[in-house]
């Protein structure tokens, strides 16, 4: 069963990675959130970005998160969850979240939002690749949710004056 989800369900995970984002950056990491909910819309685990204080390159929220979540969780299940990001996946998160089998992808600003905000800083050169086009080229039927306008100003402000 996926996808039992409604409008406000999302809009109050992705708050919550949103959130998430926030206190990452407060820890001293880019500001990026995500949060792995199970079917019955209980949340599971929760990540921020560690790729400064655990000087991992690829330490971004998505792949840690998912990671986590393929020790603790069979693939069956994982198909079942929805992971919530505050960021559209990267290329390479997507990729991670395509091997853990999680089934369904939320998320708020789109990777081209973010490349607006971050453009050519060496700490995020963001990959303009969208998830779904990454997700095309795979083997299963991933759904993907975004991005979601009305929460594009909470993500932003969370941003603000870290790319300068
Ligand atoms: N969507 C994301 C972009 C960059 N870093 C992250 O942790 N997440």
């Amino acid at each position: 069963m996926r996808g039992q989800f409604d409008e406000l369900d999302h809009i109050k995970f992705l708050r919550l990675a949103i959130e998430i984002s926030s206190k990452a950056r407060k820890s001293g990491n880019t500001p990026f959130g995500a949060v792995l909910v199970g079917p019955t819309g209980d949340v599971l685990l929760e990540q921020g970005n560690v790729e400064i204080t655990e000087k991992r390159c690829t330490g971004h929220a998505e792949l840690v998160l998912v990671e986590r979540a393929s020790r603790i969780y069979d693939k069956e299940f994982l198909w079942q969850c929805t992971l919530y990001t505050s960021v559209e996946p990267c290329a390479m998160c997507t990729g991670a979240i395509y091997w853990s089998n999680v089934g369904t992808i939320v998320y708020a600003l789109s990777e081209r939002q973010l490349l607006a905000l971050t453009r050519d800083h060496p700490q995020n050169p963001t990959l303009d690749l969208p998830c779904r086009e990454v997700i095309a080229r795979g083997q299963k039927d991933i759904c993907v949710i975004g991005p979601f306008d009305e929460l594009a100003n909470e993500v932003i402000e969370v941003h603000k004056g870290y790319w300068e």
